[in-house]
């Protein structure tokens, strides 16, 4: 479970970006972030990463204050084509971080392996991440976080750099694997339909400072589809009130 209370930041003494947040994630939730460019979600990732100590507040994950990078986490970014590392194979990507669990290296093999099967990339291992598309190079992020069995996943726009088909493909994979092993995931993204499409919970940040505008309960049934939920009424309904939100016009 993730607390995060009285939240602020700001970078070097300037305007602050992030101001008194509060947010609960509970276990197995899979809680989207969604707001206007420059409200602060990035930096809010970061705090909770672990990545940046925040200027007030604190963000407590599994009855821990966070003050580094937490072991139980994993980080799926946007930018896959910078955060595989071009000479390791994809095997070889997906088990690198297991290292710090401790595992062998028969054990890093087998986990990588099998990852790499629930994202179906199975015949990719050997495989160089350049020699893979880029929608197969972000199942291979997010293998990596599977493979490490994190209690929480963080998500930062991981879509934003595919293109539309893929993009479904790997909102269904998410769900998929959520639903699958039950971990906590929070998941920021501009898009706002992607945010009711995958949310138990919306969360709506307004920006100057960054803060909590709303928060949504998702009331659509847990198993989703990319057509039948995006014109169930409910699902229109939300994304309206999402948008509006987002776009700071009251519904
Ligand atoms: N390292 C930094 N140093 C100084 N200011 C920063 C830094 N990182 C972000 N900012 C500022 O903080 C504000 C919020 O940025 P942040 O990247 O957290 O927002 P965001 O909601 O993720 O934006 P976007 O949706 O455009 O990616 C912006 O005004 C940005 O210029």
């Amino acid at each position: 479970m993730l607390e995060i209370s009285g939240l602020g930041h700001s970078y070097g003494g300037a305007a602050p970006v992030l101001k008194g947040m509060d947010l609960k994630v509970a276990e197995g939730e899979l809680v989207t972030i969604v707001g206007p460019s420059g409200c602060g979600k990035s930096t809010l990732l970061r705090c909770i990463a672990g990545l940046i100590a925040p200027s007030e507040g604190k963000v407590v994950l599994n009855g821990t204050a966070i003050d580094g990078v937490p072991d139980e986490l994993a980080v799926v970014f946007q930018d896959y084509s910078r955060s595989l590392l071009p000479w390791l194979t994809v095997r070889d990507n997906v088990a690198l971080p297991l290292r710090r669990r401790g595992a062998n290296r028969s054990e890093r093999r087998e986990q990588a392996a099998e990852a790499l099967k629930s994202v179906g990339l199975a015949d990719a291992a050997s495989k160089y991440p350049w020699e893979l598309s880029g929608g197969m190079q972000q199942r291979v992020s997010i293998a990596r976080a599977l493979a490490y069995r994190p209690s929480f996943l963080l998500m930062d726009e991981p879509f934003g750099s595919v293109d539309a088909q893929t993009r479904e493909d790997l909102e269904d994979l998410v769900l998929q694997v959520h639903r699958a092993q039950g971990m906590t995931i929070l998941l920021v993204t501009h898009d706002i339909d992607e945010s009711v499409y995958l949310g138990d919970r919306v969360v709506v940040l307004a920006r100057n400072p960054g803060r909590i505008r709303e928060q949504l309960q998702v009331t659509l049934p847990a198993t989703r589809d990319q057509i039948g939920t995006r014109a169930d009424p409910e699902f229109v309904r939300l994304r309206a009130e999402v948008g509006g939100l987002v776009r700071g016009v009251a519904h």
